[in-house]
């Protein structure tokens, strides 16, 4: 590396998520998109940049970045690193481009909250609290340029360095961000069980348990999160080729889909300032293909409790960045391959459902293996997912809040009475409620309750049956409540009616 003279000595001061960026006395600033921003900056003098960060996301990313330049009115210099795959799947970068190219209007989100929208392909806004004169300034004061290759990028600010120094465009410019605090209801901060028949519907569940008793915290970085401990996800019926509802309110659609379940079904090659991927983790990075073990750990021995593949190295611990998915388990039980991931870390808003696709699409995968290369014609199981860190971004709550508002309650008016804990019969026998409770398939009794105090009755119903759905266990208690008024008024109980 040429060392350049240090030309200036401007500090950059972010006042918008200070730990995701390195700061230098520059002014350059280096939007890394997707690529990995320690290495750019390894490459660089910090009197070459004013701030070297990560953009992934136009609707979320652009206006935090934009109030910043604004506070560091010395950044003359933009450099914008459109180099990965990600960077046009997000198209993050492409956008800031457009803003500056092609300037912005008055527009309204997503979620209904007025703002200035990107004028590009690429929805992109900006917070309406900064004024429009102060984004025009902006636009005229910084040179920008695309690179395509972080090597190009490193080229092109060392030019700008020694280039000298450039008056600063102004003052320093701040605006007022309004910040919406949830209310959280109480509940359970460690270990949820939900489950839905498809991904979609598991999803919309997900999102009401976290956003409605979530813990609300720092997240490891900047601003907060709201957040559920250990939080795992059944889905029982994902339908080949996947379920996307319509309209689609999911955050991915099937051409991102595409590319996604390749990067955990298929190995890639290192690529600097580009992040492990999945696929590259499970085939080749242990010097094993551990799809391919499991394949075979299952075919030579079906029952196997052991079909087992990882993703997290123990160097894991030494940079940052470690994979989110860290373990995944193929289970074959009664005919049926379901398939199990932990997760460390999971933005269960705008990274699960992808997440989860991905993971269905190497169950799918697994099965079908196992039928061409043996006799087994499995059935395809439920998928399930354990997330340590549950969490939901404080920048998503709004549009969490309305897929809820939407979906919600249309998923849970749909009519399924069926409860894996079984049926409860409720009758008067001899001066007593009499519950019989019998399998939920072919209808077998299991176990008998009788009294005459409905309250003991479904305490003691509740204690030896403790996975009951909470309204099956409300349904019980009401008709336990009705038969006990019949034995009172000599009246005669019918069970529903
Ligand atoms: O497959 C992935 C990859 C990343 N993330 C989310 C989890 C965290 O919110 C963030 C990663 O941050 P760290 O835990 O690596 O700091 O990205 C996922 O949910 N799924």
């Amino acid at each position: 590396m040429t060392a350049t003279e240090p030309v200036t000595q401007f500090q950059y001061k972010p006042h918008y998520k200070p730990n995701q960026l390195i700061c230098g006395m520059g002014q350059t600033a280096v939007v890394t998109g997707w690529s990995v921003k320690t290495d750019v900056a390894k490459q660089l003098h910090s009197h070459e940049y004013a701030v070297i960060g990560q953009l992934y996301s136009p609707t979320r990313g652009i206006s935090f970045l934009i109030r910043n330049l604004l506070a560091n009115p010395h950044v003359r210099f933009l450099v914008i690193i459109n180099a990965t795959k990600e960077d046009r799947n997000a198209g993050g970068c492409q956008c800031l481009l457009d803003f500056f190219r092609n300037g912005f209007v008055p527009g309204v989100s997503d979620t209904g909250r007025d703002c200035w929208t990107i004028q590009s392909k690429i929805t992109g806004y900006i917070d309406i609290e900064i004024s429009a004169s102060a984004l025009e300034t902006l636009r005229q004061s910084i040179e920008v340029k695309v690179s395509s290759s972080i090597a190009d990028a490193i080229n092109v600010v060392k030019s700008y360095a020694q280039r000298g120094s450039v008056e600063p465009w102004g003052n320093p410019l701040e605006f007022p961000l309004s910040e919406v605090v949830p209310t959280v209801l109480p509940g359970t901060r460690y270990g949820h069980r939900i489950e839905g028949q498809t991904i979609a519907e598991t999803w919309v569940k997900i999102i009401h348990r976290i956003k409605t008793t979530g813990t609300i915290r720092p997240t490891g970085y900047d601003g907060q999160w709201q957040e559920l401990i250990d939080l795992m996800a059944v889905v029982t019926d994902e339908p080949t080729g996947f379920y996307f509802p319509e309209p689609n309110y999911l955050p991915i659609d099937r051409n991102f889909l595409e590319e996604y379940i390749s990067q955990i079904l298929d190995d890639s090659p290192y690529r600097e300032g580009v992040k492990y991927t999945y696929g590259q983790r499970l085939r080749s990075w242990f010097g094993r293909d551990q799809i391919e073990q499991t394949i075979q750990k299952l075919i030579g021995e079906i029952d196997a409790a052991s079909a087992v593949m990882s993703l997290w190295d123990v160097k894991d611990h030494e940079k940052g960045g470690s994979p989110c998915l860290n373990h995944i388990w193929v289970r074959v039980v009664e005919n049926e391959l379901s398939l199990t991931a932990t997760l460390r870390s999971n933005d269960m808003f705008a990274a699960w459902p992808a997440n989860a696709m991905g993971l269905r699409a190497l169950q799918q995968h697994i099965r079908d293996q196992i039928q061409a290369r043996s006799d087994y014609n499995l059935q395809l199981g439920p998928l399930i997912t354990i997330s340590q860190s549950a969490h939901i971004y404080s920048d998503c709550w709004e549009n969490a809040d309305r897929l809820i508002q939407q979906q919600y309650s249309a998923i849970c008016q749909k009519i399924n009475y069926y409860d894996p804990a079984g049926n409860f019969l409720i009758e008067i026998a001899e001066s007593k409620i009499v519950v019989t409770q019998t399998t939920p398939g072919s209808g077998e009794i299991v176990a008998c309750y009788s009294g005459k105090d409905p309250l003991k009755l479904i305490r003691e119903i509740c204690s030896a049956s403790p996975a009951l759905r909470p309204d099956h266990s409300g349904y019980i208690g009401m008709e336990l409540q009705k038969a006990a008024d019949c034995l009172r008024t000599g009246k005669p109980y019918i069970q529903d009616r």
